[in-house]
């Protein structure tokens, strides 16, 4: 027997993993016009793509447990030493496959100003063309698989479907753990629900008899959305948001057009509920670019004594305007991709407990029991280990033996603090929306918005400094507004536009507050001026008792600002001088912000919304008579 079989997952509320009752892998025999739809179009892709098989996903144990271990047998998977780790696999990326490539990612709107100046636009016709040659055979020698899944529950008023055609099995194991997978999503599509089509290969199609790569990927790379017509095409990469199309691509850049056209929001965000000490309930959103601590915040264990927090979602939210007044969400995923390096005992405990097992890790370092270790899980690196690429590894090697943007792939059902509602239809009613980056200098560790347009405001003048997540120089301050720059499927400034009009949808006491944070601040020995993590609760703490009314604030040119004895820092090494410094706001600094804020929102040439302007103007004003 192999090991796969003795250790079997446990129970998962999230999903309900069907039998394999059918000839493993066959088009299920539903009928109806969605179905003759979708065939014909699985069809369609097929004979372009040419694969060996082609293989209907139904989401049964015995499926995923068969697809996994085939990747071992092919030597795409290292199965970890289940003693440590049961269930868990470790994924070792090409090294020039191993993170979201957005120079290559395209938004093919039929005209470019719907794309706008922040998205890489190509015309539909002319990327076609580009691309249809690439996939032409591009799956010969491989399986074709058919993954039907479900964003949010499947069926529930929020949720949305999409049928992703891949020939990567570690995709197909990814959008397994990320969403919901299953026949019961291809009954809501022959029965008429209407699906988002994508398509992805790893465009290494293989000759008979030859020997198949650890991770088969293409130099080039093409991750192309088709907003008008509901279609995502990813060529040549096999790496997490490139190939999990479910993810960044349909739910934030695909969702946030239908959203625009629907009247609600796909934002890059995670979602927590946060209960105080008398055991009142609140919902906070917040928007954090990648890598900048949404996992983190998601899974706080809250350092102050009564406070808890139970986690909804890590990464993406949906949010609607409801009936009454209030702006609900939901986390349209089933799993989180989490960062590795930096998650350990004493940053995000929750996380290292998520990962007790089934969990899918990608370059990260393995050890030589069997298990794996990346930066920041324990103080001590380990004597030696197989680095992320696969070399041998001592803490004198002098680089980072995980890659600094590996990750985790996780059910969120593991998540031993997860909401018991967690995949409620209709989501929670928010509280609270965060919008953040990772500032050395400058932004304060919190500040609240005046009302829902300077909160907009706040959003579309988020920056950041960039991470490994994409891509680039590491360190850069770039402007990320809404933390969502490079998941806007339309043109920003529309879509700024749009945040102002689903406010107006909003019951003006029942909206969201909205607060900018800043967990990054530096002194000028660049040292983090604020602990971070658990002690983050201390600025929930003072956010939550301004929704209700229990502290006042400090007018200040950028927005409101706590009262120093109002931040609760009882035990923790934040000094009054600190605390100086992480809400000092330097006019001149700010003064230089606002004029590259009106430098950013001139490349929309007009069409940034006037209530926006007008917040620009102001805070100048207020900065100039402060
Ligand atoms: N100094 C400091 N670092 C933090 C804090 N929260 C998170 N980090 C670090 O920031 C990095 C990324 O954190 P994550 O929570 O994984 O970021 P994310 O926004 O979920 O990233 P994506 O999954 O790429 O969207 C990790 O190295 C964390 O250790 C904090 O409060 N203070
Ligand atoms: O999409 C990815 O590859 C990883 C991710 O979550 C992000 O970059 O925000
Ligand atoms: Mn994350």
């Amino acid at each position: 027997m192999a090991l796969a079989d003795i250790f079997t997952r446990p129970a998962d509320p999230g999903t309900v993993r069907p039998a394999a009752s059918r000839t493993f892998g066959s088009r299920p025999p539903l009928q109806g016009e969605g179905m003759t739809a979708l065939i014909a179009w699985v069809d369609q892709i097929a004979a372009l793509t040419k694969p060996d098989r082609v293989h209907w996903v139904d989401g049964s144990r015995a499926e995923n447990d068969a697809l996994l271990r085939g990747m071992v047998d092919e030597g795409k998977l290292i199965k970890l030493n289940p003693e440590w780790r049961p269930g868990s696999y470790l994924a070792r990326s090409h090294p020039s496959d191993v993170a979201r490539t957005e120079g290559r990612t395209y938004i093919a709107s039929e005209r470019a100003e719907d794309a706008g100046p922040t998205n890489n636009w190509i015309a539909p016709s002319e990327i076609r063309e580009t691309i249809t040659p690439l996939f032409d055979g591009s799956m010969r020698g491989r399986t074709m698989y058919v993954v039907p899944f479900s964003m949010g529950t499947v069926g529930g008023p929020l949720s949305h479907i999409g049928v992703q055609v891949t020939d990567s099995g570690y995709a197909v194991a990814s959008i397994e753990i990320m969403t919901r997978v299953g026949t019961d999503v291809l009954r809501e599509i022959a029965g008429g629900a209407p699906w988002v089509k994508t398509v992805h290969s790893v465009g290494a199609p293989l000759q008979p008899g030859e020997q198949d790569a650890a991770w088969p990927c293409n130099d080039e790379k093409y991750i192309v959305h088709f907003p008008d017509t509901l279609e995502v095409w990813s060529f040549g990469s096999g790496y997490g948001g490139n190939a999990i199309l479910a993810k960044k691509c349909f739910a934030l850049r695909i969702a946030s057009v239908i959203g625009r056209d629907e009247g609600w929001l796909a934002e890059h965000m995670l979602l927590i509920r946060v209960i105080d000490p008398a055991g009142r309930a609140y919902h906070v959103a917040a928007a954090f670019p990648s890598a900048c601590g949404k996992t983190n915040l998601a899974m706080l264990r809250p350092t102050i004594p009564g406070w808890r927090v139970e986690t909804l979602g890590d990464d993406i939210a949906w949010l609607r305007p409801g009936d009454d007044g209030r702006l609900w969400a939901i986390n349209p995923e089933a799993g989180f991709f989490g960062v590795a390096p930096g998650t350990g005992e004493s940053t995000n405990v929750t996380a290292v407990e998520t990962l007790w097992g089934n969990t899918i890790f990608t370059n990260v370092a393995l050890r030589p029991d069997g298990d794996v270790w990346w930066e920041g899980l324990t103080d001590e690196a380990p004597a030696e280990l197989v680095d992320w690429e696969g070399n041998p590894w001592t803490p004198a090697s002098g680089r980072p033996a995980a890659h600094p943007n590996s990750r985790f792939t996780v059910r969120a059902a593991q998540c031993p603090q997860i909401a018991d509602d967690w995949d409620a239809p209709q989501g929670v009613p928010l509280d609270v929306i965060l919008f953040g980056g990772r500032r050395a200098t400058n932004v304060p560790l919190v500040v609240e918005a005046t009302d829902w347009t300077h909160g907009v405001f706040m959003g579309s003048n988020i920056s950041s400094e960039r991470t490994a997540a994409a891509e680039g120089t590491v360190g850069e301050l770039r402007r990320d507004p809404f933390a969502m720059l490079p998941f806007c499927g339309y043109n920003m400034a529309d879509y700024f536009g749009h945040w102002l009009k689903v406010g107006q949808k909003l019951r003006f006491d029942r909206a969201p507050r909205v607060f900018q944070v800043n967990w990054f601040r530096k002194d000028s020995d660049g040292r983090f001026l604020w602990p971070g993590f658990g002690d983050n609760a201390r600025v929930i703490d003072w956010i939550i008792r301004r929704v209700d009314g229990e502290v006042g604030a400090v007018d200040s040119p950028i927005g409101r600002l706590p009262l120093t004895a109002d931040l609760d820092v009882d035990g923790i090494d934040v000094t009054p001088s600190d605390l100086d410094d992480l809400f000092a706001i330097d006019t001149d600094s700010w003064l230089r912000e606002a004029d590259l804020t009106e430098e950013f929102y001139r490349t929309f040439e007009g069409r940034i919304p006037a209530p926006l302007w007008a917040e620009l103007e102001a805070l100048r004003y207020r900065l100039k008579h402060a």
